[in-house]
């Protein structure tokens, strides 16, 4: 169980997601005066991912570009030499090693499916086939951007995107912003009108907005348009509930 639960930590912490501070108090329940040992693991036991939200060579020259723009935000500093608002967040193909073998009934999958879940969004090997994107936040706009370059092997409608390809990047553009601002959450509610279609090879641009923030829920708003903002292809509100990690341990 701790084993678990450690894991969901680690894997938020990894994607930037929960700060060190943060990343044992949603979880673990330390009783009153209990003194916490910490062990420091050297770190080639933990060799690095691929961070697949860096450029590759199927990238195109507006994929390209855009990414430039951004990463170049991010290394602004303020008047005062702070870091600015804007961060890349790192992208691997395992989110989280986090279900184990859990006798205690709940989620119950096997080691070896354990070892072979990837992420949806990343499990394509052939670079710029698929979902190419990066992503960027921005902690005082409470903003998240989405550069997608959408490939050959999403298309639904002749030359262009599939609308579940669509929905897919839009679940998780929303919800790694959801998480960002909230920590641990799913997706309860996404609501999409697709506007106009999106030519296969392009690359377009996803906003994401936090719309309000009650109790556990978590209201965003999500716009994919044309990376000059001339064209709108689609607009959606999302809901996200906050969870505990026994919500995703219970099945
Ligand atoms: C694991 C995600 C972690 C993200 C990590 C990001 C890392 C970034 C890295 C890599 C990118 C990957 C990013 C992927 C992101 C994708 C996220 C997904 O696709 S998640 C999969 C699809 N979603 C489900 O499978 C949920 C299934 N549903 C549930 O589990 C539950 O229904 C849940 C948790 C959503 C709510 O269940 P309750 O039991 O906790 O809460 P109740 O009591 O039902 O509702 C609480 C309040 O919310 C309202 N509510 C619930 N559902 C609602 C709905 N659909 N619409 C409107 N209101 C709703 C209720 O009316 C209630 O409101 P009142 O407190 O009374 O005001």
């Amino acid at each position: 169980m701790a084993r678990s639960i450690g894991r969901i930590c680690k894997g938020f912490q990894r994607l930037g997601l929960l700060s060190k501070q943060t990343q044992l108090i949603p979880f673990t329940r330390v009783p009153v005066g209990t003194v916490r040992t910490i062990v420091t693991l050297p770190s080639f036991l933990f060799p690095q991912p691929r961070d697949f939200s860096l450029p590759n060579p199927s990238w195109g020259s507006e994929m390209t570009r855009m990414y430039e723009h951004y990463e170049s935000q991010c290394e602004m500093e303020t008047e005062g030499g702070q870091k600015g608002p804007w961060r890349r967040l790192p992208s691997y193909n395992r989110l989280l090693k986090y279900a184990t073998v859990f006798p205690s009934g709940g989620v119950y999958l096997s080691k070896m499916i354990q070892s072979k879940a990837r992420l949806f969004t990343r499990n394509i090997r052939n670079p710029g086939a698929a979902f190419e994107y990066v992503l960027f936040v921005n902690k005082e706009e409470q903003k998240c951007v989405c550069i997608l370059q959408a490939g050959h092997l999403l298309e639904g409608p002749p030359g262009h995107v599939h609308g579940g390809a669509i929905a897919t990047m839009i679940d998780t553009v929303t919800g790694t912003h959801a998480t960002f601002l909230s920590g641990p959450v799913m997706t309860a509610n996404l609501n999409i009108n697709y506007r106009r279609p999106i030519p296969l090879g392009s690359t377009v641009l996803l906003e994401s907005c936090l719309e309000k923030k009650e109790g556990r829920k978590t209201f965003i708003t999500c716009r994919v348009t044309s990376t000059d903002g001339s064209k709108l292809h689609t607009e959606t509100s999302a809901l996200f509930l906050s969870i505990t990690a026994s919500h995703l341990l219970g099945g």
